[in-house]
């Protein structure tokens, strides 16, 4: 890379590592790379509005309630429109799912692409009015046959991706992408439009120092979860206990687990016996870019990626982080059965 403490006349931006990655790949038609730059595009315009959300009125409710049960918040609504119309206008997708739309978005046949993309429009949405980070969350496959585009095309499993990413809507906003080979950081730089790269090759610690979940909901967890976080907070061994981190937007608390390493869950319990995290458009994701970081994501039965989806807004239980963290919660599951 050039030289950083000066201006940087030859900087890497996103589109140039897509299109420098994907020339290497054999039989690249650039039609990746074009897809996801219309993902940047709907990012950017997604991060502007969240910047602005106070002052143009885009903070509250949109008065509806989705598929999955969720209160809809105005910026989730504009954050899909914007995401669907700029893939859409890519030429690159055949359908979509989204967290915010029932069915299958198929897309118009004039304008169809050898793309399937899950996405999650904006994650941690309840967070919006208090101003806490929010995120995007998306996963690409490649469809499954020329025909016209079904469910099927897009209940396939985790190890099928060709790609993932997300946004975070931070202190800064910041990409994290993976495309099969590693994961790599970038940095919205608004004074040019451009996301930077900033962090080549990013992994994870081995073991971290901080736990996140909801513990509120601890009455309803299954003991062994319990007997897990009393572990983590009184060590029988003498060691220091953890550190506890809850934001409440997943990509938030992926992103600091991702950074500092630990462990992040979103478990089963008595009212959610499948957890609240949804498997196409948060789970699947993250899990692939967890693992192209060196960590690990698992249901607590079975590794997240291989899961065979069989409903488009499916939720899972979900643990992911540092493998050493990921392996110890799984001792204290097998303890269990
Ligand atoms: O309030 P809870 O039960 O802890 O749930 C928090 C979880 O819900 C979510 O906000 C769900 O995402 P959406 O905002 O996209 O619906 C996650 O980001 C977060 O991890
Ligand atoms: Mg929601
Ligand atoms: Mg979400
Ligand atoms: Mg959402």
């Amino acid at each position: 890379m050039a030289d950083q403490s000066a201006f940087d006349t030859d900087v890497w931006t996103l589109t140039r590592f897509v299109m420098e990655t994907g020339r290497q790949a054999k039989g690249a038609t650039g039609e990746l790379t074009q897809l996801i730059n219309a993902m940047l595009t709907a990012i950017k315009a997604i991060s502007s509005a969240v910047r602005k959300a106070g002052l143009a009125h885009l903070q509250g409710m949109a008065g509806s309630v989705n598929v999955t049960g969720d209160d809809v918040k105005k910026l989730d609504v504009l954050s899909n429109d914007l995401v669907i119309n700029m893939l859409q206008a890519s030429y690159t997708t055949c359908c979509m799912v989204s967290e915010e739309n029932k069915g299958l978005i198929v897309t118009p046949k004039d304008k169809r692409g050898k793309y399937v993309v899950c996405f999650d429009p904006l994650d941690g949405s309840s967070n919006i009015d208090c101003l806490a980070p929010i995120g995007t969350i998306f996963a690409i496959y490649k469809r499954l046959s020329e025909d016209e585009p079904t469910e099927k095309d897009a209940l396939q499993p985790g190890n099928a991706m060709v790609c993932a990413g997300y946004a975070l809507y931070g202190s800064a906003t910041l990409v994290a992408l993976s495309t099969g080979a590693g994961l790599n950081f970038f940095m919205l730089d608004p004074a040019i439009g451009e996301f930077i790269l900033t962090e080549r090759n990013v992994r994870i610690k081995q073991k971290g120092k901080i736990y996140s979940l909801n513990e509120g909901y601890a009455k309803y967890f299954h003991p062994s979860i319990n007997e897990y976080l009393k572990h983590k907070k009184y060590p029988e061994d003498g060691s220091s206990p953890y550190g506890a981190r809850y934001v409440g937007s997943m990509v938030s608390d992926v992103h600091r687990t991702i950074a500092y390493g630990g462990i992040f869950m979103y478990p089963a319990n008595e009212k959610s016996p499948k957890g609240k995290l949804r498997l196409l458009y948060e789970c699947n994701p993250i899990a692939f870019i967890v693992e192209q970081a060196g960590g690990l994501a698992t249901t607590g039965t079975q590794r997240v990626l291989d899961v065979q989806p069989e409903g488009l807004h499916q939720r899972v239980p979900f643990v992911v982080g540092s493998p050493d963290d990921v392996n110890e919660f799984l001792t204290f599951v097998e303890k269990h059965q």
